[in-house]
């Protein structure tokens, strides 16, 4: 998950978070709806309990009555005939028999007439004789049980028929009871779940607050040993790096005073995992968690957050580390250099320190290649095509401007001994040649693991040099065909491109650099002739005096040195084709010995000024032997006519001994002088050549507009 601080509509980062953060609070969710099963459960159990209980208490109260009924029984055995005062000879004593005794004791301690009872039903069976009287006092029915009655049922049952009321009346209020925690419950269950909702909103800004925060405020620190520190609003966190790196960068040494060695001193350093350790007790997820309680019951979101935080500082710090582990030296400014470079993957490479401070971690995360697509759309049109790759047109998304892209494999690199960056070489050059005149105009470049992505500078009427040769060769062929012999390309024309492109390579010895790789096809020239010239991946220092390899090609390989060449390779490996691989250092030091940089650049340029005096087809190089005396039998043969000037410099660079060449320095020096003369001579001879001849021949290489050839 990415969250851009940068991204103003919240719902996508609230989306996020919840993505990573609902997970607890379904958790969270799913107790609560457990608690909430729990309580209605219990209130069922409850309420079947009471029942039970109910019908407990009813059993143990009739037991109870009857035991009291049935002492009472005993006691009123005595007891009636003294309340109740029968008339003469209706008191039935049971079998039929009828007392007669002792009527007056009982008449005697009873006033009959006075008694507000009246007998309303008497004599149910043997040896139970029930007599119901009216109490007209209290206006009721009283139930009187003979004395002589065994069966407990009856008396149960009468008891029952009075008492029963009573707890009847108790039974629709415990239901009404339970019926009121039943309601209780289920108000209660929406109320929660809504409450659960407010939390989970609640939390979902806290986080979004947080991670916003997070995102701006959270920065890299320093690089430490075998430690990275990485300091998270205020606080720090130590990151352990897979290899240790051997240098101390102190990005913002105001941070330092955080770092706890001791902390991080305690951890497994053999662990050869990223080890996270909150530096501060009191860190960041302590204070957010805090809301949400037992950390038991509730997961802790924030623990999973730094999770996410900690494996995308990971993907920074391994940069840091694979930058900083190839030897760069302790220095603030190489520290600054490098961490910027690497943490601010994706930030395009002119951004200052100053502002990548700033920029949240969050956005670092967003690749090289993201930027790249950010900045610019690619399109179909192939500029042309080389060993390392092909060269597209690209537009800027922003201004629309036209550039050219170079997709080369990310195999050479070097290092910068200022910065300590490693470049893929090109780029490396490129860089430092930007503020020559004549060289290529770097722009930027995005890189992944594999791959690198160059923009230079793009202009609608570039052609390289190589396929506008090809072209006046189709041209001089129809015009062979048509019986007209003269020059192609006056000489005039010939130095002007030829000046340029030597002042060029003049300019970058002077600085120190050899491009080592000096081909038609690698310059290219405008409508007015203007040379730039291209491709430095095989670039070196002037110093090195070691010429690459790659450049042993047919023409562009002096004859002295392919004796030598043809040589070593027939001799060692019987083929002429070999592609050296770097473990071949033999074959390497071989080379260097024989070829110098100096003389060999001579011999690209005299073959370069010969192509275009010639403009041969590529069989005429391919078939001759030696390429200064095929060079010479044309001219003497009077198919090319060259002035003497000209023709002494194209020997003087094709010579076969090296020593003998002259520098670039010379060759600018005698065009310089000679120039002059050349031109005036051309102007005498009226030599001048119309381009407007060729211009209609020549078909737009690429772009949008065609080519205007004047
Ligand atoms: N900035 C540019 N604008 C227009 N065309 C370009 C540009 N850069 C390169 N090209 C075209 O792409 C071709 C290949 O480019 P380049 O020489 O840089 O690639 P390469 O893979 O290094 O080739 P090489 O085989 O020479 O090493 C060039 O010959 C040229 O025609």
């Amino acid at each position: 998950m990415c969250i851009s601080a940068n991204m103003k509509n919240p719902v996508y980062i609230n989306k996020a978070v919840s993505e990573v953060e609902y997970k607890n609070l379904e958790n969270m969710t799913l107790f609560i709806q457990k608690v909430m099963v729990g309580i209605k459960t219990a209130v069922y159990r409850a309420s079947g309990i009471l029942h039970y209980f109910m019908s407990e208490v009813k059993r143990i109260f009739d037991n109870e009555l009857l035991n009291h009924l049935q002492k009472l029984e005993s006691k009123s055995i005595k007891s009636i005939p003294i309340d109740v005062v029968p008339k003469d000879g209706d008191l039935d004593l049971g079998n039929g028999a009828k007392s007669n005794t002792n009527w007056k004791n009982y008449k005697k301690l009873s006033c009959a007439d006075s008694l507000p009872f009246r007998k309303t039903q008497e004599s149910i069976g043997w040896n139970q004789t029930t007599y119901q009287y009216d109490d007209h006092l209290n206006n009721r029915t009283e139930m009187c049980i003979s004395a002589r009655m065994k069966n407990p049922v009856y008396i149960k049952k009468a008891v029952s028929e009075v008492e029963y009321k009573q707890l009847e009346n108790l039974t629709p209020i415990i239901q009404k009871v339970m019926v009121g925690i039943n309601t209780v419950v289920y108000r209660t269950t929406p109320i929660m779940h809504y409450y659960m909702s407010k939390v989970k909103r609640i939390f979902d800004n806290v986080m979004l607050k947080y991670l916003q925060k997070v995102a701006v405020l959270g920065e890299f620190s320093s690089v430490y040993k075998s430690m990275f520190a990485v300091s998270i609003r205020n606080r720090t966190f130590f990151f352990k790096p897979l290899q240790p790196v051997d240098a101390l960068y102190v990005v913002k040494p105001h941070v330092k005073r955080h770092l706890n060695f001791n902390q991080f001193q305690q951890r497994d350093a053999s662990s050869d995992r990223y080890e996270f350790i909150p530096g501060c007790k009191d860190s960041l997820y302590v204070e957010t968690i805090s809301h949400f309680g037992d950390e038991e019951q509730y997961p802790n979101p924030n623990k999973n957050l730094f999770s996410k935080l900690k494996s995308k500082i990971y993907l920074d710090l391994r940069r840091i580390q694979e930058m900083a582990g190839l030897g760069v030296k302790k220095s603030m400014s190489l520290a600054k250099a490098v961490i910027s470079r690497a943490v601010c993957d994706g930030v395009p490479s002119n951004i200052s320190y100053a502002s990548i401070g700033t920029c949240n971690p969050v956005k670092r995360l967003r690749t090289s290649m993201d930027m790249f697509n950010d900045n610019y759309s690619l399109t179909q049109i192939k500029l042309g095509h080389g060993r390392n790759g092909d060269v597209f047109l690209a537009k800027g998304k922003k201004n629309g401007r036209k550039v050219a892209v170079k997709i080369v494999k990310l195999e050479d690199r070097i290092r910068d001994e200022i910065s300590g960056i490693i470049f893929p070489a090109e780029i490396y050059w490129l860089i430092r040649v930007k503020d020559i005149p004549g060289c290529l105009k770097y722009i930027d470049y995005y890189f992944d693991e594999t791959n690198a992505i160059i923009v230079t500078e793009f202009q609608e009427n570039w052609i390289s040099l190589d396929v506008f040769i090809k072209k006046m060769i189709d041209f001089k062929e129809q015009q062979q065909k048509h019986g007209i012999r003269e020059n192609w390309l006056t000489e005039c024309l010939v130095l002007k491109i030829f000046q340029q492109l030597v002042s060029i390579v003049a300019k970058l010895e002077e600085c120190g650099i050899a491009h080592k790789d000096l081909r038609a096809n690698n310059m290219l020239i405008d409508v007015n002739f203007n040379v730039t010239l291209i491709d430095f991946d095989v670039a070196g220092k002037m110093e090195d005096e070691l010429t690459n390899p790659v450049l042993i090609y047919d023409r562009w390989f002096p004859p002295s040195e392919i004796n030598s060449y043809h040589r070593t390779m027939k001799e060692k490996y019987n083929t002429l084709n070999y592609d050296f691989s770097e473990s071949d250092k033999e074959i390497m030091e071989e080379m260097i010995r024989v070829y110098a940089i100096g003389p060999m650049t001579t011999w690209s340029l005299g073959v370069i000024l010969a192509q275009l005096l010639l403009v041969e087809p590529d069989t005429f190089w391919e078939s001759a032997d030696s390429i200064s005396e095929a060079v010479e039998s044309r001219i003497l043969s009077n198919e090319c006519s060259v002035s003497p000037l000209v023709r002494k410099l194209l020997f003087m660079c094709l010579n076969q001994d090296p020593n003998k060449r002259p520098s670039t320095k010379e060759i600018l020096d005698y065009l310089n002088l000679n120039l002059p003369y050349i031109i005036n001579n051309q102007i005498k001879e009226n030599k001048r050549f119309s381009f407007k001849r060729i211009g209609s021949d020549i078909e737009p290489v690429f772009g949008d507009d065609p080519i205007v050839w004047r």
